[in-house]
């Protein structure tokens, strides 16, 4: 059955907006997991725009499913991952400059690198998951480099604006993920998805989990958190082939 991975950076985001306590992050990780959340993501940027260094240490201890901590191949961020020991990891690129994060990892430029971190991440009993765009030659790279999970960038078919794009999109996902899946790979997607484009997606055989998060927390400020998170988790179940 696929997972759910709650990404709750949005949450932050409101929070960050005024400086305040509220909305908590904490409350929304521990009532994602009673609505059915299978994992709870947090991307802690360099910036801090949103999730903060405090947030990560408060989560991890009271998490019942599982923490996948979102970071670049830095050393401060490795660093604190190696002081949380999240059990999944996920390396992503970051540009600070960026709205969101564009594009996946540039695994042929920065392969020596991402290997040392990969190693290292390892070696602390995490996870490691790779973000990658669709790209067949990045997936051989990542089996190569040793990481066992793949996260499929879902950004270009999110952001299609035509159903050709759209379908053109979605069949790259697919491809990828068939080929991450062929090598033996764990094969995670996410990146805009929302409640009317996640369908095809969640519908690909043999993907293990969706991170989805923005989506989520708008859907949320309509129907409430633990219906937000309801819902699409209804959606993973009806899809899912
Ligand atoms: C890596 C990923 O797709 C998510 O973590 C996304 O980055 C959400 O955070 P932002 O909206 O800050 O990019
Ligand atoms: N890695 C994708 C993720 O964690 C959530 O991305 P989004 O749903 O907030 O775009």
């Amino acid at each position: 059955m696929i997972r759910l991975g709650i990404n709750i950076d949005h949450v932050a985001t409101l929070r960050q907006a005024r400086g305040t306590k509220y909305p908590s992050v904490v409350e929304a990780a521990l009532r994602a997991e009673q609505a059915g959340a299978d994992s709870i993501t947090l991307h802690l940027r360099e910036d801090r725009r949103h999730m903060q260094d405090e947030d990560i240490f408060a989560i991890r201890p009271l998490l019942q499913t599982k923490m996948n901590l979102e970071l670049a191949a830095t050393d401060e961020m490795i660093a604190i991952a190696s002081r949380v020991k999240p059990q999944d990891v996920c390396i992503v690129p970051e540009r600070r400059e960026e709205r969101t994060t564009e594009g996946g990892l540039n695994i042929k430029e920065t392969y020596d690198h991402l290997y040392r971190a990969t190693q290292t991440l390892g070696e602390q009993g995490c996870r490691v998951s790779l973000f990658i765009a669709p790209d067949l030659k990045d997936i051989d790279l990542a089996k190569k480099m040793g990481a066992p999970v793949v996260e499929i960038h879902t950004g270009s078919y999110a952001d299609a604006e035509d159903e050709g794009t759209k379908q053109k999109e979605f069949k790259r996902v697919q491809d990828a993920a068939e080929h991450a899946l062929s090598l033996g790979l764990v094969v995670n997607a996410g990146h805009g998805l929302h409640y009317h484009n996640v369908n095809l997606i969640a519908g690909i055989p043999g993907i293990e989990e969706l991170n989805i998060g923005h989506a989520i927390v708008a859907h949320a400020l309509f129907v409430g958190w633990d219906n937000a998170v309801r819902e699409m988790k209804l959606l993973l179940r009806t899809y899912a082939k």
